[in-house]
């Protein structure tokens, strides 16, 4: 039905084979709408254990990239493997194995919450118990409460439990922190890290770079369709290697140097100097800095 193909992008290498310890191993994915590709021969590998961080823009391919992966978008070119399987040929006992949570989410039930992880939970030949999800997400207060009555961090919330009740071993995350207030952004970081120690591999996608910084082991920035740098966060785009900005106040005017040796460099100001020097600043280019460059700068 899919055409395997290890045919090269335009103008690449050709990519090695799929790699068969990876939970996720993508080569060459192609999907079409009309004539247009929105996803145009992305490679991809993600390792077992890891939080991997899908960036891109508005309409890069993201989505349909992670709805392929979970078996719920057909093809139309390159091989696909998840948790070792074929998405387009994943049977129930795969399904089993992937956790799903999706922008929209199940907050408008009439269920209580405990309810929901139960009904949940009956799909999984070895579920988690609900109670013990309710309790890793922080919502054991709010077992008995309706969908309906949580605050929109608490639905997220549920959200994550009803993905993660199932005992997946590999969780797809979209934007999971999209409304969220800086508090409990910070504990749902928390959270994925509990489930990062417990083994889960996880793919995020996001538009929040700061969350990519925290959580990602690595960061895939997507654009066009094509997967254009996989790094870990400190070092995309050659961020790691990049000069440092040192910028100060002298003579009532803002000053600014590039160097490699910010070290050297602020003492020299430093000798310069009688005490502090004024506003003096040292900085390295951001994740956002880099990846806005890496996808064009687009307004
Ligand atoms: N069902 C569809 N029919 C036609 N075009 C589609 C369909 N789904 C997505 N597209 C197009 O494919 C491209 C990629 O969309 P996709 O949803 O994968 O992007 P994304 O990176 O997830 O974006 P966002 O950050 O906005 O969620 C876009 O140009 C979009 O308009």
């Amino acid at each position: 039905m899919q055409k395997d193909s290890l045919l090269p992008a335009t103008g690449a290498a050709v990519a090695p084979p799929l790699d068969p310890d990876a939970a996720i191993s993508v080569r060459g994915l192609v999907k079409r709408y009309g004539d247009r590709a929105a996803v145009d021969g992305l490679d991809l590998d993600i390792r077992r254990g890891e939080i991997f961080a899908l960036l891109g823009p508005n309409g890069a391919g993201k989505t349909t990239t992670v709805e392929v992966l979970e078996g719920y978008r057909s093809r139309d070119g390159g091989d696909v493997r998840v948790l070792g399987v074929d998405p387009a040929a994943g049977g129930r006992a795969w399904k089993g194995e992937l956790g799903i949570v999706l922008q929209s989410g199940a907050g408008d039930s009439q269920l209580t919450c405990r309810e929901l992880l139960r009904a949940q939970a009956s799909y999984y030949a070895d579920p988690r118990d609900p109670d013990e999800v309710l309790e890793l997400v922080g919502l054991t207060e709010k077992a008995g409460s309706r969908g309906r009555t949580l605050s929109g961090g608490q639905r997220r919330r549920l959200d994550v439990a009803l993905g993660i009740v199932g005992r997946p071993r590999l969780l797809f995350l979209d934007e999971p922190t999209t409304g969220f207030d800086p508090e409990a952004r910070r504990q749902f970081w928390s959270l994925i890290r509990s489930l990062r120690d417990l083994g889960t591999t996880m793919l995020l996608t996001t538009h929040y770079l700061d969350e990519a910084e925290e959580l990602a082991d690595r960061v895939g920035v997507i654009a066009r369709g094509r997967l254009v740098e996989v790094a870990v966060p400190a070092e995309l785009g050659g961020r790691g290697t990049a000069p440092a900005v040192v910028s100060w106040t002298e003579d009532g005017a803002r000053r600014v140097a590039e160097t490699a040796t910010p070290t050297a460099f602020v003492a020299g100001l430093a000798a310069r100097f009688p005490g502090e020097v004024p506003d003096l600043a040292v900085a390295r280019p951001t994740l956002e800095d880099v990846y806005l460059k890496m996808i064009g700068e687009p307004a």
